[in-house]
């Protein structure tokens, strides 16, 4: 079949500004999110500043002004506070600590609206793309499992322990509650699906692993999967951050510079393929 794009018809994506991104927090994912941006490996966009916990009201505001999108990765007081400035200020906000919406009883509660919008990355699980497939088939008969498995520090778990033990069991929006610092991927899991009060979240405390580990149970009359993910840790983290984290941010930068959603890979003429490394 001949293809009938006029050249015209095309946008000129050459042309096209680089996306100005602001990061919030300089911690573990900020700082990795950061230097991805100025190395070069988020193809289309550029660091304009990074917001740090002591940074002045004037150095917020002119961040928020600069930035196309914002990445939160500072906590979830952090995200409460910025998610509704952002978004208010017609920016997109990719939020890191989305256990936040834990505490709203609908994410609408807490970005009001908009005109922005909050883009929650998959973080430090993936497979989102086929559990909100199967969610869209239908949600009557899902039942959908995750568990964290991180070492007891990782958890804040002080107690001496020789074997697994399991610290926590209840829905994604308990465990946000219960451990904010180490739920999110449970939230995004339950944004992605079923709701936060839908989706089981089963924490487990091992002192015999040096990398963390998510399973993800899915079950519904579309199908069946079971996803497994065993991630180094980010050694600025104490442990607690799963280093795929930033580069799963880095995904979704490059996917909004794309114009399609990360789960598509996007192959473009001129332009790198989705995941490559950019040589300078
Ligand atoms: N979605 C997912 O899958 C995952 C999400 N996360 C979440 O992402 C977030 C970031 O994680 P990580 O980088 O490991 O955390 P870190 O603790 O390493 O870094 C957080 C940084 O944010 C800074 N900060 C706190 N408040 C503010 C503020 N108001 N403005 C600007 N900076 C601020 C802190 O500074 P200071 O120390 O001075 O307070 C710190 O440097 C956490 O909420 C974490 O739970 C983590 C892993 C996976
Ligand atoms: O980094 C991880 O493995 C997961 C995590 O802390 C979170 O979901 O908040």
């Amino acid at each position: 079949m001949t293809p009938h794009h006029s050249p015209s018809a095309r946008p000129d994506r050459a042309s096209v500004p680089p996306l100005a991104v602001a990061v919030i927090g300089a911690g573990a994912i900020g700082t990795a999110v950061a230097e991805a941006l100025e190395n070069g490996d988020v193809p289309g966009a550029r660091l304009v500043a990074v917001l740090r916990s002591g940074s002045t009201r004037d150095e917020v505001d002119a961040a928020v002004d600069a930035a196309d999108v914002l990445v939160e990765a500072a906590g979830v007081e952090a995200a409460e506070e910025f998610i509704p400035r952002v978004t208010g200020a017609g920016k997109d906000v990719i939020v890191c600590s989305c256990g936040v919406f834990a505490r709203h009883e609908y994410p609408q509660d807490l970005i009001g609206d908009g005109p922005g919008r909050v883009l929650v990355p998959a973080g430090a699980v993936g497979g989102l793309d086929v559990l909100a497939a199967a969610a869209r088939a239908g949600t009557d008969e899902a039942a959908l499992r995750h568990v964290t498995i991180k070492s007891p520090a990782a958890l804040g778990i002080r107690q001496t322990l020789d074997t697994p033990l399991e610290v926590f069991r209840g829905s994604a929006r308990e465990a946000a509650l219960e451990f904010p610092r180490t739920s999110n991927a449970s939230v995004a899991l339950a944004l992605a699906t079923l709701g936060l009060d839908r989706v089981e979240a089963i924490v487990v405390a091992d002192p015999g692993v040096q990398r963390t580990r998510h399973v993800v149970e899915w079950e519904s009359p579309v199908g069946r999967y079971d996803m497994r993910f065993e991630n180094a840790v980010d050694p600025d983290s104490g442990g607690r951050t799963s280093a795929i984290t930033a580069w799963s941010v880095a995904g979704v930068l490059t996917s909004i510079r794309a114009g399609a959603g990360p789960g598509v890979v996007v192959v473009a003429a001129a332009r790198p393929v989705e995941g490559a490394r950019v040589t300078p």
